[in-house]
């Protein structure tokens, strides 16, 4: 980011000068936070390609890894991308164990928990996409398969 009135004290700049550094420095805030302008976000929601089986909008390991904050919190589980944002704070093994393998794939942990059917079958409302086939290792023809696990 540029300061262009980096040297000059605040009360000797010109009310347009002052409106453009609060301006930028919202800019920079909002984009540490990880604040994304929603109407960007729309577009490219819109020319995402879906997955012709599930019908489950395709999300890359790459992609997935960009949620990986508390207030914006992506898992994989068995090839599947789950937000797990809202339930963070009820997970019963803690949003702890959730952080750590946000933005991440988490099958094996999940798997070597031991969770409940009911814990699996909840899995659905949190489902957001999948991985493109070229990334996918539980599922269709990869190398890992429910039975070998
Ligand atoms: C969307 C993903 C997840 C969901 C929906 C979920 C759900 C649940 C549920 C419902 C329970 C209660 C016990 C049961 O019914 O099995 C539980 C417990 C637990 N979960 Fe998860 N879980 C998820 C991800 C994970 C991950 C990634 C880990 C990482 C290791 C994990 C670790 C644990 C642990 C250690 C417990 C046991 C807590 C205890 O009994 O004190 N969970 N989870």
């Amino acid at each position: 980011m540029k300061y262009a009135y980096g040297r000059v004290p605040l009360y000797m700049l010109q009310p347009k000068a002052v409106v453009e550094i609060a301006s930028q420095t919202l800019a920079f805030a909002s984009q540490a936070l990880g604040y994304r302008d929603p109407s960007v976000v729309t577009k490219v929601e819109k020319e995402r390609q879906k997955d012709t089986e599930s019908q489950l909008p395709i999300y890359t390991l790459a992609e997935v890894q960009n949620h990986d904050i508390m207030s914006d919190c992506w898992i994989i589980l068995y090839d599947k991308v789950y937000d797990v944002t809202d339930f963070m704070m009820e997970h019963p093994g803690g949003e702890e164990l959730l952080m750590e393998h946000a933005g991440r794939d988490a099958t094996l942990s999940f798997r070597g928990v031991g969770h409940s059917a009911a814990a699996i079958q909840s899995l659905t409302e949190y489902l957001v996409g999948i991985l493109p086939q070229e990334e996918r290792i539980f599922s269709g023809d990869g190398p890992c398969q429910w039975a070998t696990l």
